[in-house]
């Protein structure tokens, strides 16, 4: 695996979730594989998460790490072509990444989207540059229209709960928030799901229908009490419209997750990728209840992270033989 920056760099998919619930249970089964390798964990935007679950993984295959908070601590940066330099931005992501290809063995990205141009968010402009001009095996930590990490850990922790012997119903809602936030978590998670052996609902509100391209044999329903009938997963999450791009439409309370509405599903658990606004996107009463699976899911993200780096440092050890027999 030289990239993972969606489900389409994933052949095997039940493979990989094997893989990782493997290493859950022998944390340092490859210690010695990212001896004297290197990952850069480069952030334009904030993480707890990611940032320390990314870490450990790569700390349990024994790679040293180096994390950038490039947004506080970086020159400020220039992503466009063609513009001379003379405003408020120091250092063009030509040179930066270039440099970074020189550091680092495997590098981490995340980018949010900007939300004001759909256009520019949904080209994966800045992400595919860091991908060519570094010129490194790239994970995305979080990119404008994706968060594959996320969802990997999602599947994991979905198949380590899941009933047995049936598909389990995974439905994934709308919640309400007072701040426009990306559709890179539920495109991500929605386009997971419809590769994934499960029954998937998605339900919102009119006018936050996502892309279609992540929503391919998904039922999407407007009528959040009928998706939930019978589910065995719901995963809330807010996210601002993709028509009426990064607008926030409504912020009706209703479409909170209560737990009378737990009673219709099939003792569904609740997940959410975190960080979660209390009582606003999720009430206090679900999440410090045992029908939350936040935690767990959020302590997967460790799993996630490792099965992903251990196969591109194969791969990337595969690519060094391969160049020695050669002599290339
Ligand atoms: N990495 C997980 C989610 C990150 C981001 N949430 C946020 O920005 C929350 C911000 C707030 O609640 O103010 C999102 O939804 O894509
Ligand atoms: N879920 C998630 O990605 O969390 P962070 O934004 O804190 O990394």
């Amino acid at each position: 695996m030289k990239l993972f920056t969606s489900v389409n760099d994933v052949t095997d998919l039940s493979g990989l979730v094997k893989e990782a619930l493997h290493f859950k249970q022998n944390p340092f089964a490859h210690k010695e594989l990212g001896k004297n390798k290197t990952l850069g964990l480069i952030f334009l935007n904030p993480s707890l998460r990611t940032r320390l679950s990314t870490q450990k993984a790569a700390l349990n295959l024994g790679m040293e790490v180096i994390v950038m908070n490039i947004d506080k601590e970086g020159w400020a940066l220039e992503t466009r072509d063609g513009v001379i330099m003379n405003g408020t931005t120091v250092e063009h992501i030509r040179e930066a990444a270039g440099v970074m290809g020189e550091y680092f063995d495997i590098l981490g990205i995340r980018s949010f989207p900007g939300l004001q141009n759909r256009e520019e968010d949904y080209s994966e402009d800045i992400l595919n540059k860091f991908i060519k001009f570094s010129g490194l095996p790239l994970v995305s930590l979080e990119s404008g229209t994706r968060h594959p990490l996320q969802s990997l850990t999602d599947l994991i922790t979905i198949t380590e709960h899941a009933p047995q012997g049936r598909r389990p119903k995974v439905v994934l809602t709308w919640a309400p928030h007072v701040k426009a936030l990306p559709q890179a978590v539920p495109n991500s998670f929605a386009e997971w799901m419809c590769k994934a052996d499960v029954d998937f609902t998605i339900t919102h509100p009119a006018g936050y229908e996502l892309d279609t391209q992540f929503t391919q044999g998904a039922t999407i329903t407007y009528n959040q009490e009928e998706a939930l009938q019978d589910a065995d997963f719901i995963y809330v999450k807010n996210w601002s419209s993709y028509q009426d791009y990064g607008k926030v439409i409504t912020t009706d309370p209703n479409w909170m997750l209560t737990r009378d509405q737990l009673g219709v599903t099939n003792q569904a658990k609740v997940m959410h990728c975190l960080p979660v606004r209390r009582d606003l996107e999720l009430g206090a009463d679900i999440l410090d209840s045992t029908d939350s699976l936040v935690i767990k899911e959020a302590g997967n993200r460790v799993w996630a992270a490792q099965v992903v780096l251990k196969r591109m440092l194969e791969a990337n050890i595969k690519q060094a033989d391969e160049r020695r027999f050669t002599g290339s």
